[in-house]
């Protein structure tokens, strides 16, 4: 596959790294080769480097629509941290010259915001639509309706484990102390643990206070990363739902903060995401 010449941006979201693609004009990657494309241009030494590839393309239900591609190929139904960098890449390139626009997604149409000082787009606030419990959502192998931080049984020891979809699914953990966890070790052993058997995005999560916790992250398909903005929208609920958070909450990532506010709506409950997304810079593979 010859990737010469293509042209794309990399950007973050309070590190959370990815590479953008506008397939808006036509399409720049086919179909087939895009999992392995992904693999080429995520890995940090022999390609451009980053947590993943997002395409950015022409929608037939919102204003535009992006996928989201994992550095090991597969593709994810949402991206949180991605999805204020697409709003960032749109507003600054005038694909959608409004400051709101709605985006369709594998899973989801979503709005965003695009907040904006000086002329230039600073941060970005982005419903996140409604999320679920329901083990057969997640999807997880239970015989239990839903799972709220209950015993998970991972390589001989025991997690309260609570499992959220977002759109994507996420698995979070509410432990004491952050600095006893042993993320390179339990992270991929919970992301692909039996009874998740679409894998799952796993969060380690330390709550201070109703409003304000720290997390760290091990993603499905990419590994730790320093920030998963729907692993902070599933912790935000999560938290909610178990009355650890109340609806104002501000997460810690080791990569920044990301805000959030709560809502419920026919007895589900959505959340507000807000945060800066950056643009690092533009370039071509030789
Ligand atoms: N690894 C995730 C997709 C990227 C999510 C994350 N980067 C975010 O900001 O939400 C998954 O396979 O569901």
């Amino acid at each position: 596959m010859d990737l010469k010449g293509l042209k794309f941006s990399k950007m973050h979201g309070i590190g959370n790294d990815f590479i953008i693609i506008d397939e808006t004009k036509e399409e720049i990657i086919s179909e087939k080769n895009k999992p392995e494309a992904c693999k080429f241009l995520c890995d940090r030494h022999f390609g451009v480097g980053s947590d993943g590839l997002l395409f950015i393309s022409n929608s037939e239900k919102a204003d535009l629509r992006y996928r989201m591609f994992n550095p090991d190929g597969s593709e994810a139904e949402m991206c949180g941290n991605g999805i204020r960098c697409f709003g960032d890449y749109v507003y600054r390139n005038n694909i959608i010259n409004k400051k709101s626009m709605t985006i369709e997604t594998m899973c989801n149409i979503l709005t965003l915001e695009v907040q904006v000082e000086n002329n230039e787009p600073v941060s970005f606030k982005v419903n996140m639509g409604l999320s679920t419990f329901k083990t057969n959502e997640i999807p997880m192998i239970s015989n239990q309706e839903e799972f709220l931080n209950q015993d998970l049984l991972v390589d001989g020891e025991h997690f309260n484990v609570t499992a959220i979809n977002v759109g994507n699914p996420h698995a979070i953990i509410f432990v004491d102390d952050l600095n006893n966890v042993d993320i390179n070790r339990f992270g991929p052993a919970i992301e692909c643990h039996k009874v998740f058997p679409e894998k799952i995005n796993v969060h380690f999560v330390k709550v201070f206070s109703p409003n304000e916790g720290e997390m760290k992250t091990w993603e499905r398909g990419a590994g730790v990363t320093l920030a998963c903005g729907t692993g902070a929208t599933s912790t935000a609920i999560a938290g909610y739902k178990l009355g650890f958070f109340n609806e104002n909450i501000l997460l810690h990532l080791p990569g920044g903060d990301l805000k959030f506010k709560i809502y419920e709506e026919d007895n589900e409950i959505g959340v507000f995401m807000e945060g800066p997304a950056k643009l690092v810079f533009n370039g071509e593979i030789q």
